[in-house]
């Protein structure tokens, strides 16, 4: 099958967290079960574009509203990333350092939208798939189906991945003309409680949808951020598929970003020469359990609650414990995280900013991956943390229900918790230091969790049987 990904992020060429992870690798494990599957993102200015050579595909010019751009679709000449990477040029839009957080975001991913499905209107032939990601691509579906200029690509099956239903995309109807010319008594679709909701009107509008897990998927049904009615309606079409982990890149037994690599059987040496390096560097005590935690620091992963959940573990441990912190997001937590350092010095200390190098010696050297999320469609960072034989402590939601066992069941291998709160974070913390001195049980669960297969080869499969369902 030919199956078209279109999204914001994908992992090397940008990736602001998990969404570019999948995109990076989904296509590449479709490509080697024989289908033909490609990216197609905006071409932002990432190190990634300055240090690869590119052919121009396709030239033109389209318009959201009354701007009109030119627009170039560059290809990536090596297929080096094991599939086709296309890359949208719109000068002045999209050609920035950053992937969001700009003012004008909304025009900079409608513009991004149009400007695909006007390249692929102009293929000699039709994708089987347009496989669309969050709610910056969530309006393809619509507008293939309903803009009078791309009706020829009307019955194009397509299928909306959600991996945070979050963010939504809202815009107002004001901006209703950034949306090529549609079929007026189709408007309703892009309504969603007085806004036009792209993430809504995805939903509504494309092929099938799935969620990254399943348990994330019941939960959307009660908890999604205005959309619950929707879910509820539209669950005949929605698919939960965890997501998997690309052990190409993932793998501490080959993994060149960490100083010495490890398997199930060197588990103990690999983790401890990672351990003393990233204490030294961080400078803390390695003799003590290091507990870390990576992500982006914004109340969904419950980052709020970290400076107070670390002060009260640090106080009830006496100092027993070490903390270390790699992330970036809302400024008065970075703040407040910063604050801290001064105060432990020896038991705390944090990263503030993005760098997946030092993430993966983390994933490595730490003993425990601390993960409150409030909410967490599915998560990789647990998953990672596994397959380095590092220990979650997850609160019980979402994908992270699904991947992760309590030590206390039978054969269990982490810590669950019920409430992002204080209180759950350092009663874990005190589990996770009991379960530290227990090293034969600490070697079991390390041994455990490295074995266990979170490869893509499997959720492949389930997206194929997806779009085999839709083929018209
Ligand atoms: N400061 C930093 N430096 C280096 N690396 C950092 C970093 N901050 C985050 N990362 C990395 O970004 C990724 C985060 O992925 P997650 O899946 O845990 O969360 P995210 O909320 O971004 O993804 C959303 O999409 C994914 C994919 O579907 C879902 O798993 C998830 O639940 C959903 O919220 C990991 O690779 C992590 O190592």
């Amino acid at each position: 099958m030919e199956i078209l990904h279109v999204s914001a992020e994908c992992y090397p060429v940008a990736k602001a967290g998990g969404l570019g992870d999948v995109v990076g690798a989904l296509p590449k494990y479709q490509n080697k079960m024989g289908h033909q599957s490609k990216v197609v993102m905006p071409m932002y200015r990432t190190k990634f574009l300055y240090q690869n050579q590119f052919d121009v595909d396709f030239k033109g010019r389209t318009h959201i509203g009354d701007y009109w751009f030119d627009f170039t679709i560059i290809r990536e000449k090596t297929r080096k990333l094991g599939f086709d990477l296309y890359l949208v040029d719109i000068n002045g839009l999209l050609d920035r350092e950053r992937i969001y957080g700009y003012h004008d975001d909304t025009e900079r991913f409608m513009a991004f939208q149009v400007a695909v499905i006007n390249w692929i209107n102009h293929w000699e032939h039709k994708p089987d798939v347009i496989h669309c990601h969050d709610h910056h691509t969530a309006m393809i579906p619509f507008m293939i189906q309903h803009c009078y200029e791309y009706n020829r690509l009307a019955n194009v099956p397509t299928v909306l991945t959600i991996h945070n239903a979050q963010y939504q995309g809202w815009m107002g109807w004001d901006k209703s003309n950034y949306i090529p010319a549609w079929d007026p008594w189709k408007g309703g679709l892009l309504e969603w409680k007085n806004t036009i909701n792209p993430l809504a009107c995805g939903i509504r509008c494309a092929w099938k949808v799935t969620t990254v897990s399943w348990s994330y998927l019941d939960e959307l049904k009660y908890m999604s951020n205005g959309l619950e009615a929707l879910f509820e309606y539209e669950k005949g079409k929605c698919v939960g598929i965890l997501n998997g982990i690309d052990a190409e890149v993932w793998d501490p037994a080959t993994d060149p970003m960490i100083s010495t690599g490890y398997n199930p059987d060197t588990v103990e040496e690999g983790k401890a020469a990672s351990k003393k390096s990233l204490c030294a560097e961080f400078e803390l005590d390695e003799q003590n359990p290091l507990i870390v935690f990576i992500g982006r620091l914004v109340g969904e992963k419950a980052a709020d609650i970290l400076p107070d959940a670390i002060l009260s573990a640090l106080y009830s441990m006496q100092g027993k414990v070490n903390f270390l912190i790699l992330g970036s997001g809302e400024p008065h937590i970075e703040w407040q995280l910063n604050q801290l350092k001064g105060h432990f010095p020896g038991n705390y200390n944090v990263f503030i900013g993005y760098d997946e190098a030092l993430s993966h010696r983390i994933y490595a050297g730490a003993d425990f991956l601390l993960m409150p999320s409030r909410v967490e469609p599915c998560g990789l960072n647990q998953m990672y943390a596994m397959k380095y034989g590092t220990v979650p402590m997850v609160r019980n939601t979402g994908g992270l229900r699904d991947t992760v066992t309590d030590m206390g069941d039978w054969q269990g291998w982490g810590i669950r918790f019920n409430h992002a709160s204080v209180g759950d974070v350092t009663y874990s913390v005190n589990r996770a230091v009991e379960a530290f001195a227990d090293k034969e049980h600490l070697h079991w669960m390390r041994q455990h969790m490295m074995s266990i297969d979170h490869s893509w080869e499997n959720s492949v499969q389930q997206y194929i049987n997806v779009y085999q369902s839709i083929k018209p």
